[in-house]
């Protein structure tokens, strides 16, 4: 049996550019944080979900059918998980999930296939899913599949999540942004260069996210949430196409002042990238 760790990612930069066949162009500069589902593999005969979350659509049955498919094995593979990623939140927990099936899987069937080839057969799963198959930091473009690491000793930031008890649809909220041909590679640099010299106020200053303000036009609830920590005086991002919020490094003022002004049912948690 193999056990597996499925981390989720923030987003410190994400420019979306033009769109090209369905998919936007973009530069997303995303980090894993230390928040992961709990995923366990076994050898069968056909491939079993036990007590499957989302039934009939999971992407880590598709993972599993990719993966038998390309490597033309006729397996199967028994799979349990336990979900401590938020869903449709913006942290990317089924991209996670489903690169931890093909890693899982490789492993199981000792099928050596090399990282690149994980990565280009992620690339059929979704957008993000390529990027876990390393889970380092890393700046991903063309729609996303394609994985630059940064060789960058990055500091361990702690991050506090903030998910109101809310789902938001990458399609929908892609739908919805249309770009305005400004470009934002400096931001960028800037990240880079503050997360090398470990400058976070610099880093805080420069994160930036094209999909937040779709995120904040369609969600009252999301916009009502930011505006309300942005008031408290704290600087606070949304992840992806959200509604998760994220602070980087709060202070324990921070956070109780935040917790505080919480809904019911409002996920708050404290973690940290590596
Ligand atoms: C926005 C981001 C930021 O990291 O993730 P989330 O915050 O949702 O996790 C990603 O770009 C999401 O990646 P992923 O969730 O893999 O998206 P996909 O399954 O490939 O695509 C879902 C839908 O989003 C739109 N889409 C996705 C990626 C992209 N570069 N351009 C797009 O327009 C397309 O309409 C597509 O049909
Ligand atoms: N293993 C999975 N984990 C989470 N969501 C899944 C999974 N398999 C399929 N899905 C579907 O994908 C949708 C978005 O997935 P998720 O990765 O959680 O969103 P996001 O990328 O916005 O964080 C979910 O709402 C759910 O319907």
């Amino acid at each position: 049996m193999i056990k597996i760790k499925a981390y989720a990612k923030i987003n410190l930069a994400l420019e979306v550019m033009e769109k090209e066949c369905g998919y936007h162009r973009v530069n997303n500069l995303m980090i894993p944080i230390d928040l992961y589902d709990e995923i366990t593999l076994e050898k069968d005969d056909k491939i079993i979900i036990l007590n499957d979350p989302f039934p009939g659509e999971n992407i880590m049955e598709k993972a599993a059918k990719l993966f038998f498919l390309k490597t033309k094995i006729d397996g199967g593979v028994f799979i349990t998980i336990k979900k401590n990623i938020p869903s449709a939140a913006g942290l990317a927990g089924g991209s996670s999930d489903a690169a931890a099936i093909l890693k899982g899987l490789n492993e199981l069937y000792s099928t050596n296939l090399k990282k690149e080839e994980l990565i280009e057969m992620s690339a059929e799963l979704g957008s993000d899913v390529g990027f876990f198959i390393e889970t380092k930091i890393a700046l991903c473009t063309g729609r996303g599949e394609i994985i630059h690491p940064l060789d960058i000793d990055t500091p361990k930031l702690n991050v506090l999540i903030i998910k109101q008890d809310i789902g938001l649809s990458t399609a929908m909220i892609y739908k919805n942004y249309s770009y305005d041909g400004n470009r934002k590679e400096d931001k960028i640099n800037n990240i880079i260069q503050a997360l090398s010299t470990r400058n976070i106020p610099m880093l805080d200053l420069n994160i930036f996210n094209d999909l937040e303000p779709v995120a904040l036009k369609v969600s009252k609830v999301l916009n009502d949430g930011f505006n309300a920590i942005k008031n408290m005086g704290i600087s606070v991002h949304v992840s992806g196409s959200g509604p998760t919020m994220f602070v980087l490094n709060p202070t324990m003022e921070e956070i109780l002042k935040i917790k505080g002004a919480a809904k019911k049912d409002t996920i708050i948690l404290l973690t940290n990238t590596f």
